[in-house]
């Protein structure tokens, strides 16, 4: 597997990780011995089909489960919890608090986690609204935005505590095709203005291609990593060139069983 050469140690390790559920009936093995790892500032994209267990993997990543073989470490620290340094996005519209305006949901996480000082807290949940170009609305409840921007609150609200990692699963994609691209591209803005550690998961090539620096290709139930794949050089720029459908191609063709594996 091709590795960009790095001297610092990971961020984010993830190591011989094997993901199971205990049902009444069965055990369902959610992933089996996933590796990768990922560096700061890295915009790493876990693709794969249905069920292959990216959301597993996030969940894991959170802390929410406990690998039954290998490990996850951050910072070298062996995940065993839940904490304020990995925030998860995801792809409901409700994960916001309903009876919170913006402004009070961006500042909700840091309060009930005690994060920054209680002073800060206001003007930092106002920059990050900022960030994602709805100072409009911070009074605002959330029954009165649309998908797009309840997502952009939710964005706003996990990068205020300023994680070690953001983690995000599918966050566009219960969007409009044409709202999922502002959001994209809109992603990659914010990304390159303040610069972040994300691990994005999705079952879309595409997005996987326009978003990533890094892409982990996952096979199907129980997920196993096909490759890893460098897509530094794609940008939203690429989405009609030669190169971009080549890669698009390599990468559909190792998810559905063209057997031409390779490592980019
Ligand atoms: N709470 C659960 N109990 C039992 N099995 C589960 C549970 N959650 C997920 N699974 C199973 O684990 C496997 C991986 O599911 P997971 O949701 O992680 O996949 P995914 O790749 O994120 O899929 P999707 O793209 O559809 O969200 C699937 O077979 C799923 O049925």
């Amino acid at each position: 597997m091709q590795q960009t050469n790095h001297s610092s140690q990971p961020l984010l390790g993830v190591d011989g990780v094997t993901l199971q559920y205990a049902t009444r009936q069965q055990i369902v093995t959610a992933t089996h011995r996933v590796s990768f790892d990922m560096y700061e500032n890295d915009r790493f994209v876990l693709l794969g089909p249905s069920g292959c267990g990216k959301s597993t993997l996030l969940k894991s990543i959170g802390g929410f489960l406990t690998p039954v073989e290998g490990e996850i470490r951050l910072n070298g620290q062996r995940i065993t919890r839940p904490g304020p340094d990995r925030m998860i996005v995801f792809q409901e519209f409700d994960q916001l608090l309903p009876w919170q305006t913006v402004l009070q949901n961006v500042v909700f996480p840091m309060r009930s986690t005690g994060r920054f000082a209680a002073s800060e807290r206001e003007d930092r949940a106002r920059v990050a609204i900022e960030k994602v170009g709805l100072s409009k609305f911070v009074d605002a409840y959330p029954h009165t935005l649309s998908g797009g921007m309840k997502q952009r609150v939710a964005i706003a609200r996990a990068l205020a505590m300023e994680p070690a990692v953001l983690l995000m699963d599918e966050p566009f994609a219960a969007l409009d095709a044409l709202t999922r691209l502002r959001m994209q591209q809109e992603l990659l803005d914010l990304w390159a203005e303040i610069r972040f550690s994300m691990i994005f998961v999705t079952h879309s090539i595409e997005e996987a291609i326009l978003l990533a620096n890094r892409i982990v290709v996952m096979t199907p139930h129980p997920g196993q990593v096909i490759a890893e794949l460098d897509a530094t050089r794609f940008s939203y720029n690429h989405t009609g060139s030669d190169e971009f459908l080549a890669f698009y191609k390599q990468i559909n063709s190792m998810l559905f069983g063209q057997q031409e594996v390779a490592n980019g």
